[in-house]
């Protein structure tokens, strides 16, 4: 259920406390909610990347990911990542205590929002794990940016120099989805597009992650312990339209509290980010260059309405 902090609350009571009842007209969801999944063949189709081949030393091992990587990026936007050396009781740990997070009273989680950084009051260790973390993504991010820009046939650290991706933006998202009495009347997130080069997404064993394959929704439902990673915006703009950033939503279910961790990468705020110079020696551009501190206000007022944020950047069809 799409919500402001202010009102995040009274999801949560609501479905605590009245979970029975018909839920408020405000959180119904008309946008897409019958465009259903019909394609769960594709699921078994969602490409898989292994971390440990495209850090692999033996060449042809690294090259054959680097292609499979490319592939993913080009017709999907969004893959499952396994083997990227992350430990399954880091993840389990960082899950436990994101619900142990949602699960404070609600005074207690104000502390977050009414202090200037967010991490500070963390108690229960949750700022040494989500760092711990934040940490490992990151390096995980910059390998995978490397290889997808070699799949692009640019440098293999062009778009990490260029983008001042070492001091970029970087940002985690916990989301909680309690049970929803009339999960056909409401969505967990409406589809959108995520800001930034890549997200990481984890979540507990309830599924709820649909993309937009071909103009079909089709569930996700990872593979233990791999990271569900989809391409963002500006890797659709880096890429020149390569590459597209993935739409998806979150669904819900009336059983079940589901929860997901993202963690999105992005260049640095100051940086201008435009199709690289390189591609637009064969190709026309298709997007304008624009700071990443102004396309992420863009992305944040129009990222659930009806146009796509990164319409507002795309060179018209004329220039
Ligand atoms: O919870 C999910 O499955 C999706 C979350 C998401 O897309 C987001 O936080 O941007
Ligand atoms: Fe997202």
């Amino acid at each position: 259920m799409v919500s402001t902090s202010s009102d995040i609350s009274s999801i949560k009571a609501f479905a605590e406390s009245n979970g029975a009842s018909p839920i408020p007209s405000n959180y119904h969801s008309f946008a897409d909610i019958n465009d259903v999944a019909d394609a769960d063949g594709l699921a078994a189709s969602i490409p898989v990347i292994d971390f440990s081949f495209l850090t692999s030393d033996d060449p042809q091992i690294h090259t054959k990911t680097v292609d499979e990587l490319g592939k993913a990026c080009a017709e999907w936007g969004f893959f499952m990542l396994i083997n990227h050396g992350i430990s399954e009781s880091l993840m389990e740990e960082l899950m436990k205590k994101s619900r142990e997070f949602h699960d404070l009273p609600m005074e207690e989680k104000k502390e977050f929002c009414d202090n200037g950084d967010p991490f500070s009051p963390i108690r229960h260790g949750y700022r040494e794990v989500a760092f711990e973390y934040c940490e490992k993504i990151t390096v995980i991010a910059r390998k995978l940016m490397q290889g997808i820009s070699k799949s692009l046939g640019l440098e293999s650290s062009s778009i990490i120099d260029s983008s001042g991706f070492d001091s970029g933006l970087h940002f985690m998202l916990v989301n909680l989805y309690p049970p929803c009495p009339q999960p056909n009347l409401a969505l967990g997130l409406p589809s959108h597009s995520d800001v930034g080069f890549l997200a990481f997404l984890i979540q507990n064993e309830i599924g709820g992650l649909q993309v937009k394959h071909e103009g079909k929704w089709v569930n996700v439902n990872p593979i233990p312990n791999c990271l569900v990673v989809n391409i963002g915006d500006q890797l659709e703009v880096v890429s020149n339209g390569s590459y597209a950033s993935v739409l998806h939503r979150a669904i819900l279910n009336n059983k079940d509290t589901r929860i997901s961790v993202v963690v999105l990468n992005g260049p640095a705020q100051d940086k201008e980010i435009g199709p690289a110079p390189k591609l637009l020696e064969k190709e026309k551009s298709l997007f304008k260059s624009i700071k990443y501190r102004d396309y992420f206000q863009v992305q944040q007022k129009s990222r659930f309405s009806e146009g796509r944020p990164l319409d507002q950047i795309r060179n018209s069809a004329l220039q």
